[in-house]
């Protein structure tokens, strides 16, 4: 039998707060980023052919009809309906031929016909087209021995697009869709925001890059290649990829200059509370404004947010998993928020547990999840890991998306109804 545990709330989970201190939740953390978080300003026009993925600025407005002229749905011919009178068949006199791209040169007699083909711009006189396959053709004229409808097979002006219409409002991330909107509307350009300057530095005296030697107490790093990755979008430009050991001084100059030259600065690692962690001490000397300084989830606790010289800082923790999480729920809203993004693509709903699952209570718990397909009453279902390591990725390949366990919660049965985040 299946069980349908009732949803409680549709939060982050977080709901026992109490006992984990300073700790905000996840939506307090989402919902002060979305606060104290500036859009980029400058906009720029940018051929269309290359704006997918960016972010208008001002809304896209068709420039005229769209179809700019009533023309043929279908190859056959353009003919009149009021010729069409009394009991069928009739015959009509072929005069004439238009092919799309091409004026027609001669309008529509009464009692004939002119050959057209799609796309064809309809002749004066015509009020509809017969499709070929309908019609006998003798050479000089064709038999119909079917009643045609007025505007059958007419693709009217303006039917698509009225002069003016909006196609696309200003924060709309473009898709494909929105291209092609723009393009029948007759932009060549649009007017996008520029992109998002980002800079990410990458902490751990540990950390090897992969192709170059690595010490015996060194581990891959994880998070440039992942992070570079996420990063990989149109509206962004990552300025700045930089690696910093474990010692104050340092990692204060190189936090002092991204600050100046960057709109957003993204670290990874260094955060925690050990006298290793610098990157709150090297930005406490610059003089940071400290929004949050950790959130009560799990991967990814030590995930802090703020504002240093001009730039806005996202620290991640080092764990590979854990940055990975905390930049899909914190680092994609916040460059959402700077590239002035108005929709939010992703939605959390609702998925069914494959089995039981057990959790152990305190911070929310986003776990991993794979969609395996449907239950009899068409809800998907997931499958997920039996618990959350912060430092394993080897499951994410094959994983879908996050499953948000609430902090209170012990056990969830099969078949109950719990939060996910897609990837
Ligand atoms: N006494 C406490 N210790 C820790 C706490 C705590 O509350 N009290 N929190 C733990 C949690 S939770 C996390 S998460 C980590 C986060 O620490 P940091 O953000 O300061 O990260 P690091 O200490 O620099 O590194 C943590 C871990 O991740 C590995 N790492 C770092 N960078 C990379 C990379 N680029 N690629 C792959 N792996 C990386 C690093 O070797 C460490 O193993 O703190 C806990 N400790
Ligand atoms: O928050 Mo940490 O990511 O639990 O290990």
């Amino acid at each position: 039998m299946t069980v349908i545990q009732k949803i409680e709330n549709n939060g982050c989970g977080c709901d026992d707060l109490a006992r984990l201190g300073s700790l905000i939740s996840i939506d307090e953390g989402l919902a002060q980023i979305a606060r104290l978080t500036q859009a980029v300003r400058e906009t720029e026009l940018v051929p269309l052919s290359q704006a997918v993925g960016r972010v208008l600025a001002k809304p896209v407005r068709s420039l005229g009809m769209v179809p700019p002229f009533d023309n043929a749905a279908m190859d056959g011919y353009a003919i009149n309906t009021g010729d069409l009178s009394g009991e069928g068949p009739w015959e009509l006199s072929v005069a004439g031929r238009v092919a799309a791209g091409h004026v027609p040169s001669n309008t529509l007699k009464r009692g004939g016909a002119i050959q057209i083909f799609t796309g064809a711009p309809l002749p004066d006189g015509a009020n509809a087209v017969v499709m070929q396959e309908q019609v006998l053709c003798t050479g000089t004229h064709v038999r119909l021995h079917d009643a045609v409808k007025r505007g059958a097979h007419v693709r009217r002006a303006g039917e698509d697009m009225a002069r003016g219409k909006t196609i696309a409002p200003a924060g709309r991330l473009l898709t494909p869709r929105d291209i092609a909107a723009c393009a029948a509307a007759g932009h060549a350009e649009v007017c996008v925001t520029r992109r998002v300057r980002v800079a990410l530095v990458v902490t751990g005296d540990e950390v090897a890059q992969q192709g170059e030697a690595r010490g015996a107490a060194a581990i891959w790093d994880v998070n440039t290649p992942m992070l570079c990755a996420a990063l990989a979008t149109p509206d962004i430009e990552l300025c700045s990829v930089q690696f910093a050991f474990d010692t104050l001084p340092a990692l204060r100059a190189q936090l002092d200059a991204l600050s100046q030259q960057v709109d957003l600065i993204v670290t990874t690692g260094g955060i925690s509370v050990g006298e290793e962690d610098h990157v709150k001490p090297a930005l406490a000397e610059l003089s940071a404004k400290i929004a949050f300084s950790g959130v009560a989830l799990k991967p990814g606790k030590p995930v802090s947010f703020g504002h240093v010289g001009r730039a806005v800082w996202l620290g991640l923790p080092g764990n590979p998993l854990s940055a990975f999480v905390t930049w899909q729920i914190f680092g994609s809203a916040l460059c959402r928020f700077l590239s002035g993004q108005a929709q939010r693509p992703v939605r959390r709903r609702h998925v069914v547990l494959q089995h039981t699952l057990h959790h152990k209570p305190g911070r929310c718990e986003l776990r991993l999840a794979r969609l395996t397909g449907f239950d009899s009453a068409g809800r998907e279902i997931a499958e997920f890991a039996e618990a959350t390591h912060s430092g394993r990725v080897s499951l994410l390949p094959e994983m879908d998306g996050l499953l948000f366990i609430p902090a209170d919660t012990e056990e969830l049965p099969c078949g109950a109804l719990v939060e996910f985040h897609p990837f």
